[in-house]
């Protein structure tokens, strides 16, 4: 501040101004209540670490441990557990033991456990092991839909509206009522191969799933390049057309933004976020993005700001144990690395 004149500089210094007008303390304290009390009181947290965390591990993963960790994870308190992708094993190798998972993990009746279906060949065989809640991908970059799921967004969208026609047609047995989720909406906030995506693109797409019938939309920042200031304009443009609480978001932590960009979406009235376990995860059609947002560190915040999420911290940091441990990596989270010092 050497340039500053004096005057100025003490108009600049936020104690003087706290000395000067003591009312100010006051109308600032109502105003960061009033900020507390806009966050939702109750957030709904959907774990994707056994399917967004694991997907991406180079090496196959015992299929006792993934269903032991989904077991671990359903005890905590989870209300909603990814559990795992009907997708080609040629594509993604990790997820080649879906069914027998799905069919061994002990299933709680508070428990949702959604799997990724991107056809109706996954649909079928998740139905088959057991699934009642499916969730299907679409991308708002034209480029990453044709990585990931070989075939553009148009396509993409076409796909979800023949699977649901074929699934009716052919009477696909359901264990309870599937319910019809497009719950991504990939690429939000940039693309690995397009950069930037703007949010009347997102918009568009999550328009398009929000009038098929989803009621539940997860906007992913697959490779984790939001801000706050971006989140920010993307809800502003998607919130035009699609309301509060059909909204989720997926925040992966590549540049360190994940929680902040949670916050700044709390703040703009979504209650549905997505975060993994130890922060594992990432993308096979993302090269370099990192994990989601860890559920420890995003349940500290939560239940720092007095926001209810019925799940047991505790029993998060003991599966996050338990799958690094397997896995024979350190945690992402900060809370379970704070907790483990000596
Ligand atoms: C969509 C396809 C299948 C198209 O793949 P394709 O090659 O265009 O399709 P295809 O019909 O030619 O099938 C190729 C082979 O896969 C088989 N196949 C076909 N479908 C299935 C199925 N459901 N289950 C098992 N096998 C299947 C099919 O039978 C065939 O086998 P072959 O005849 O050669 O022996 C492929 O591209 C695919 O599986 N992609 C999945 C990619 C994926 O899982 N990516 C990660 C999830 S998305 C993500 O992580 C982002 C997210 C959701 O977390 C949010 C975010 O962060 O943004």
């Amino acid at each position: 501040m050497g340039n500053v004149p004096d005057a100025v500089k003490h108009c600049l210094s936020y104690e003087q101004v706290i000395r000067d007008y003591p009312w100010l303390t006051q109308w600032l304290q109502q105003g960061q209540s009033a900020a507390i009390n806009t966050y939702p009181e109750f957030v709904k947290v959907v774990e994707v670490g056994p399917r967004d965390g694991l997907q991406n591990e180079k090496e196959i993963v015992p299929t006792g441990v993934k269903i032991q960790l989904i077991d671990m994870l359903s005890e905590a308190g989870l209300p909603v557990i990814e559990a795992t992708s009907f997708v080609s094993s040629k594509w993604v190798p990790q997820m080649a033991d879906s069914a027998e998972v799905l069919r061994g993990i002990n299933r709680s009746p508070h428990v949702k456990y959604p799997v990724l279906t991107p056809n109706l060949r996954g649909l079928k065989a998740a139905v088959a092991a057991g699934a009642a809640e499916v969730a299907v991908f679409a991308s708002a970059s034209e480029t990453f839909s044709r990585k990931n799921i070989n075939c553009s967004i148009a396509e993409s969208m076409q796909r979800f509206e023949e699977l649901i026609h074929s699934a009716r047609e052919a009477h696909i047995p359901v264990r309870g009522e599937t319910l019809w989720k497009f719950r991504y909406v990939s690429c939000a906030l940039g693309c690995p191969y397009e950069g930037h995506i703007l949010p009347a693109k997102v918009t568009e797409v999550a328009k398009r799933l929000y009038g098929l019938g989803c009621h539940e939309i997860s906007l992913g920042d697959t490779i984790g390049v939001g801000t706050p200031g971006s989140m920010a304009k993307l809800l502003e443009s998607v919130l035009k057309e699609v309301p509060n609480h059909v909204l989720a978001v997926h925040c992966h932590d590549t540049y360190g933004q994940a929680l902040a960009n949670v916050l700044m979406a709390l703040q703009m009235g979504i209650s549905v976020v997505d975060s993994s376990v130890a922060g594992l995860g990432g993308c096979p059609y993302a090269k370099g993005a990192s994990g989601n947002v860890a559920t420890e560190d995003l349940l500290y915040m939560l239940h720092g700001l007095g926001i209810k999420t019925g799940v047991d911290l505790s029993k998060v940091m003991s599966a996050g144990d338990f799958i690094c441990k397997a896995l024979n990596r350190k945690t992402n989270s900060k809370v379970a690395q704070a907790n483990c010092q000596p």
